[in-house]
């Protein structure tokens, strides 16, 4: 019987199992085997499924799948995790660079386990009546609610991404100002077809969205997201937002072997 050898890790409680696929053994083509892997009942279960592999000329290179077992755009707390994995790997020591799906990032390591990653440059942030859509490395939906707490993410989040944004769909994110410069934050992620208890490029989003429409003037505001709180600080300028960071936690959960 053959098994693969798995990391599970956790960034505000988005959740991601991680391969070293540095010597290429994973059939990348095997979209049922992924999608059997994130599956909380008939695999191990997660939000969707990262490769780490060999960079020429950087540390390494990030491969994103969604839990339904496609290769997606950027995803930030899985990008956060893949570093954390990279330095339990020997890979990187306190900083990283590496490519993903949307170009070059950078990322530091702290000793309280949590990472800051560089998000790519958001040129655009376009405000609409009623929501705003923008694209951080994947693309987002942002909507104020005013109770998110009883807000139906699901049943909404799932009728905007399929009748406003088509096959390819979009995530879904509900976002209600706490004063100051703080946001709670809930997400519809396409690709898992459900809520998650955060996302990366998500409250990216929600932060450059709440700029741009002046619920806040501060260049770094605080996301509190089901599973915990992430940071993200941005530079805007004339031609959108530049140097943006977001961190968070990203911790190891478990390591495991599956036979496939
Ligand atoms: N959870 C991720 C986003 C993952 C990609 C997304 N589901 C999509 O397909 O656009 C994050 O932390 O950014």
């Amino acid at each position: 019987m053959k098994t693969i050898t798995f990391y599970k890790y956790q960034g505000t409680g988005n959740d991601f199992v991680i391969l070293d696929n540095r010597d290429l053994h994973f059939d990348k083509t095997n979209t049922k085997l992924i999608e059997k892997l994130c599956d909380r009942k008939f695999g191990i279960g997660a939000d969707g499924l990262m490769l780490l592999e060999n960079h020429d000329t950087l540390d390494f290179t990030m491969v994103y799948y969604n839990a339904d077992g496609n290769e997606s755009s950027m995803c930030g707390n899985g990008g956060r995790c893949l570093v954390s994995f990279a330095q339990h790997l020997g890979i990187v020591k306190d900083t990283a660079s590496f490519e993903a799906t949307d170009g070059l990032h950078h990322a530091h390591l702290f000793d309280n386990g949590e990472v800051s990653l560089q998000m790519t440059d958001v040129p655009v942030v376009q405000v609409f009546d009623g929501h705003i859509f923008t694209n951080t490395g994947s693309p987002h939906h942002v909507q104020l609610t005013d109770n998110i707490d009883h807000t139906d993410v699901f049943t909404q989040g799932r009728h905007l991404r399929n009748d406003l944004y088509g096959k390819e769909g979009a995530n879904i994110n509900f976002v209600e100002p706490q004063g100051g410069n703080v946001f709670k934050v809930r997400t519809y992620e396409r690709g898992v077809e459900d809520e998650t208890l955060s996302c990366g490029t998500g409250v990216t989003a929600v932060a450059l969205a709440m700029h741009s429409t002046q619920q806040t003037q501060n260049n770094e505001v605080s996301l509190l997201t089901p599973g915990g709180t992430l940071k993200v600080k941005y530079q805007p300028s004339p031609q959108g937002y530049t140097d943006i960071w977001l961190t968070g936690p990203a911790t190891q959960v478990f390591k495991g072997a599956i036979a496939v």
